[in-house]
Formats: structure tokens, sequence, C-alpha cells
């Protein structure tokens, strides 16, 4: 006969199925199949009969057992030490009713927060997986990574995270005092340090709270395993076709106080060592060396402020995936509390919708590069990034570089992807942008007609503005081995002229080529381009910007 324990008369709000097995009435067979639907087993046995013990210890199931109810403590604690999975042992009596709601209070605790994961009972100490997580949580919770928790941080981290209610000033006292009470270096600057923090959660467990710890890990994530959840590192988020993925305002702000808590000594780029420190949290290196070839770097090649969030853009609107991934060992969702870190995604309306509408809310526009072999498309890249002609090394060299432009006084990413020039297979995604560069080198006779073949093939007949770029132009030009010279082409085909373009050159490079293209990916439609007075316009409009935008800045100047 089967009963329940409703869930509003336990502890932990949780209904209880208590299934009872008599070995008299019932086959072994019925009891291993109620055993592997069980999550916990409770084995009886009588104090005032040995034999009953004994089978205890014989019983091929203490192997699955967690529970086992006791009086004898010296019979029972060597099978207690003997099967790990024991979780404790209640002496118990139905007749003067002792100890029975506990005992049931207990099997749901072992189900619910389970010892083992967390802390190893012969060496009385955390498991390493447990101070992994907790160590993460501890570096969340450190909002300016110090490596002490003080009032505040502590307080937020109860409120936030967990308990909903901030510690009274003398609970917060009486906890630092414990820790030190038992460790010298558990607390400092009147704070608590890492070692205090995991001495905290150990005497938790010994004391039998395992729950707290419980509630503190699976807030940030973790499943019982401790390994963080599928759910909680990929919440979902639908992204129609035709749409794009962007960061919204909020998710910026939290990336710039992870950049601001880890740029140490704030020379606004992060270094090696402060790089790895900020990526601590994450369970591998997310960043490799290709990096501070896409986004801008100081002159020491460490990624700035500015190509930090860069990165992050090119993330999220390549695989927005990897970024919520990545927010979510952050903590993101956490510390905005938020249900998800799906929260700090914008996903843009179709692009069709935009081009009826003739206009566009979406902040980061892709601008794909092609061109011959050897033709200059990575130096043109790089020149975005304020990168003058260098050699990358081979494992160093990225296909895409991101950086922002300014629009009409707005900022916007623009993102350049180098398609590898491999004519007859563009695929679908080579293809997609919105904006494209015809890269040739006006020095190679042989590389325009790659230019004119992939223009006529692909994007002759799409909407998506093209613009061609006669790269290396500090070089000789030499006439194309072409039925058309490139300009003739492009009268032809109502392009613009082919915008000369070199970076062999220790000048500081200028955005505004790529200010253009910006602008022209936001206009979209190929139609706008083929009005002669377009640049013009465009190029007006910023200017007008620009003055607007510093005679503005003047007049709030003078209302200081
Ligand atoms: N003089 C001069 N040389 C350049 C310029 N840009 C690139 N180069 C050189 O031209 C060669 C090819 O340049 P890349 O930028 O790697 O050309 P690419 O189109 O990316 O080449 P692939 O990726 O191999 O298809 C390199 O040896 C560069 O050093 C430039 O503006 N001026
Ligand atoms: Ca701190
Ligand atoms: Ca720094
Ligand atoms: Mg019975
Ligand atoms: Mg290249």
């Amino acid at each position: 006969e089967e009963i329940t324990i409703p869930a509003d008369v336990t502890p932990e709000r949780v209904p209880t199925h208590i299934v009872d097995y008599s070995e008299a009435e019932q086959s072994e067979e019925q009891l291993y199949q109620e055993i592997s639907k069980a999550n916990v087993i409770c084995i009886v046995y009588s104090v005032n009969n040995k034999k009953s013990i004994e089978k205890v210890s014989m019983s091929s199931l203490c192997i699955h057992c967690n529970l086992v109810e006791h009086s004898s403590m010296e019979t029972i604690l060597p099978i207690m030490n003997q099967y790990q999975d024991i979780e404790t042992c209640v002496e118990c009596s139905a007749k003067n009713l002792k100890n029975i709601s506990e005992l049931f209070y207990y099997a749901q605790k072992a189900v619910l927060h389970p010892t083992g994961p967390l802390y190893c009972p012969e060496e009385k100490e955390l498991k390493p997986s447990c101070i992994k997580a907790l160590t993460r949580i501890f570096k969340v919770s450190d909002l300016d990574n110090d490596g002490i928790l003080n009032d505040n941080e502590l307080n937020f981290f109860q409120v936030k995270t967990c308990f909903n209610t901030p510690l009274a000033p003398q609970a917060l006292e009486d906890v630092k005092n414990v820790v030190r009470r038992n460790m010298a270096d558990g607390v400092k600057d009147n704070g608590l340090t890492l070692k205090g923090f995991l001495f905290l959660h150990t005497l938790f467990i010994q004391r039998g709270r395992h729950e707290t710890t419980w509630t503190v890990l699976r807030r940030f994530g973790y499943d019982d395993d401790l390994e963080l959840t599928q759910e909680y590192l990929f919440p979902l988020i639908k992204i129609p076709p035709d749409c794009t993925t962007e960061l919204n305002h909020n998710a910026y702000l939290f990336l710039q106080s992870i950049f601001d808590k880890h740029d140490k000594d704030r020379d606004c780029a992060l270094s090696p060592e402060e790089l790895k420190d900020l990526f601590k949290v994450f369970p591998y290196m997310p960043w490799g060396p290709d990096v501070k070839n896409t986004v801008c770097t100081n002159d020491q090649g460490w990624i700035t402020y500015q190509g930090y969030l860069s990165q992050w853009t090119l993330t999220t609107y390549l695989d927005v995936q990897r970024s919520l991934e990545y927010l979510g060992y952050l903590g993101y969702s956490i510390i905005y509390e938020h249900e998800s870190q799906a929260a700090a995604i914008t996903v843009t309306r179709n692009k069709r919708i935009d081009l009826q509408k003739k206009q566009t809310q979406r902040s980061v526009f892709r601008c794909n590069v092609l061109g011959a072999q050897g033709s200059g498309k990575s130096g043109f890249l790089q020149a975005f990034l304020g990168k003058n002609l260098q050699r990358i090394r081979e494992d160093h060299k990225s296909l895409y570089a991101i950086n922002t432009t300014y629009v009409y006084g707005q900022e916007k990413y623009l993102l350049l992807h180098e398609v590898m020039p491999d004519f007859d297979f563009l695929s679908e995604a080579d293809l997609a942008c919105d904006v494209v560069c015809l890269v040739y080198d006006v020095n190679d006779p042989r590389s325009f007609e790659y230019c004119a073949k992939t223009y006529k093939q692909y994007f002759m007949d799409s909407k998506i503005p093209c613009v061609v770029i006669a790269a290396k132009s500090d070089l000789h030009e030499v006439r194309q081995h072409y039925s058309l010279p490139p300009l003739e082409f492009c009268r032809k085909h109502k392009l613009h002229p082919p915008q000369p373009f070199t970076c062999n050159t220790s000048d500081p490079l200028g955005k505004e080529l790529y200010t253009r293209l910006t602008t022209m990916a936001m206009h979209m439609a190929q139609a706008d381009l083929k009005n002669s007075t377009f640049w013009l316009r465009a190029s007006l409009g910023a200017t007008v910007c620009a003055v607007l935008g510093f005679a503005m800045y003047r007049a709030l100047l003078k209302q200081r």
C-alpha cells in the first residue's frame, strides 16, 4: 500500500511517496522493481533483534541504500563506514513516535541535498569539485575583485543570490567571528576571504545544513554532480530567420563592470594576467591568440576596453549560444536578477522589414570582404583596427575584424569578414551580409577578374550594396587582364568608383572608408546607392551631426 506525505506538511515542500515492502508477502523481483524507482531507501531493523541487524549488512541492497534506521550504534557504524551511500542513521520508535517525522525529513534531505558530491567525511573536507564551484561563486560575488567579500558584497550575495533577505549587522559580525575563531586568514579587512568562505560552507555541512550550500550552488546553476546545467548555460532563445543577435544596453553595462573589476591598473586594457583572471570563472580559456587580431589592442597587443566589447559583440552576432554560455559563467542572470542570460540579448527584427521601412534599429552590421588570394583582404581588415601592414603568425590570424564607427553621430559596430577566395564554393553564409567589399590588388593584373566574376555571379542581382576596393594603392598600378578596366566596370554596373586603399604606411589609418561602409550597410538597399548624390548626402549627414554634437557639447559646458 502506498502512502503519500503531502507537500505542504514536509519541510522542503516535496510530496513523498512511501512504499512499504514485506519480505513475507512479496517477491524479491517486486523489491528490485520498487528500488529502481526509489530516490531513497530506508532499511529498517529492530534494535532488539540481532538477526535483523545482520540482515542489513548481508543485504545486497546496502549498495543502493541511503538511509538506515538504527539503535545499536556499535553494530551499525561499521556497516555505515563500509557503504558510502548510507547517509545517516536514525533511532526511532513507532510506538512512542520517537523520531518518525525526523526519519522522513532526513530521507528527503538525503535526496534533495545529498552530502556525497559536497563533502568527504573521511577527510573532513569539501570535495575538489565543490571547492571549484564555490570558488567560482566567490569570484562572481566579489564585485570589486579584491579577493574579499566585504559587508556589501556579503549582503548582495545574500539578497540577490540566495536568501532574499539581508543579514542583520549583528549576524554579519557573528558569521565573521565564527570564521575568525577557527582560522587565522579567513577574515581580512573585516571581510571574508575565499578561505573563510570555504570554511563557512564546510561548517554548514558538518552541522547538517547542506541545504544552505546547495541553495547557493543551485542558484549559480549547478546540478547534483556540480556541473553547470544545460538549462542554465543555454537558456532557450528564439531567433527567426533573417534576424540578428545583439547585446542590449544592460548586457554592455554588465560587461563593462566585469572589465572594470579586472582592469586592476586602470590602463583601459587587459594584460595577459588580467585576462587570465577574468576568465578564471570559465572552465576553459574562451579567447585564443586570434582575438588580438580581431579587435583593437593597445601598443603592447593587449585587448582594450573597446576591443573587449567588440569581441563580445562579435561572439553574440556569430554564435549567440556561446555568448549565453559565457555570460552564464560570469553570473549575468544572478547579478542582474534576470531569469536567464537570454535577457541580455536583443533579437533584431527581420531584415526585410528594415528594408521596407527603410530604417533599422540594429547596431551591428556585417561586411563580407571578397577578393583573390593575396589581394590585400587581411590588410584591409587589420587597418580597421588601426593596424598598419604587419606580418601575422599563421595561427594568430583571424578572418574577422570588428570595431566601432560613428554614423550620424551614433556608434555602430562594423564586422568585417574575410571570405576565403574559393570562387566555386561560396556558401550562403559567405554571401549573407549587409555590404560587400570586392578587393583587388592594383599591382596584380590578374586580381580584378575575381572581383568582376564574383560580382556578376553573386551580387549583381542582389540588393546588397557592393564597394570595389583598389588595394595596395601605394604600389604601381598596372593594367588589369579583364575585358573592362575597374573604373569602366563600376560605371557600367552603377557602382561607385574603386576606392583606393593602402595599409602600407606609417601614418595613422583613417576610418572614413569603414564609416562609409557602415552607412551603406544601414541604408541597405542598393537602389539608394545608385543615386549619385548618395555619397554626398551620407558624408554631409555625418558632418552635420558632428558639428551639432560639438555645438551641444559646448552648450552643455557653458551650463555648468
Ligand atoms: N604594398 C602593400 N602591400 C600590401 C598591402 N596590403 C597587403 N599587402 C601585402 O600583400 C600580401 C597579401 O596581403 P593580405 O592582406 O594577406 O592579402 P589577402 O587577400 O588576405 O591574402 P589571402 O588571405 O592569402 O587570400 C602580403 O604580403 C601583404 O604584406 C598594402 O596596402 N600595400
Ligand atoms: Ca570584494
Ligand atoms: Ca589593465
Ligand atoms: Mg509491513
Ligand atoms: Mg588573408
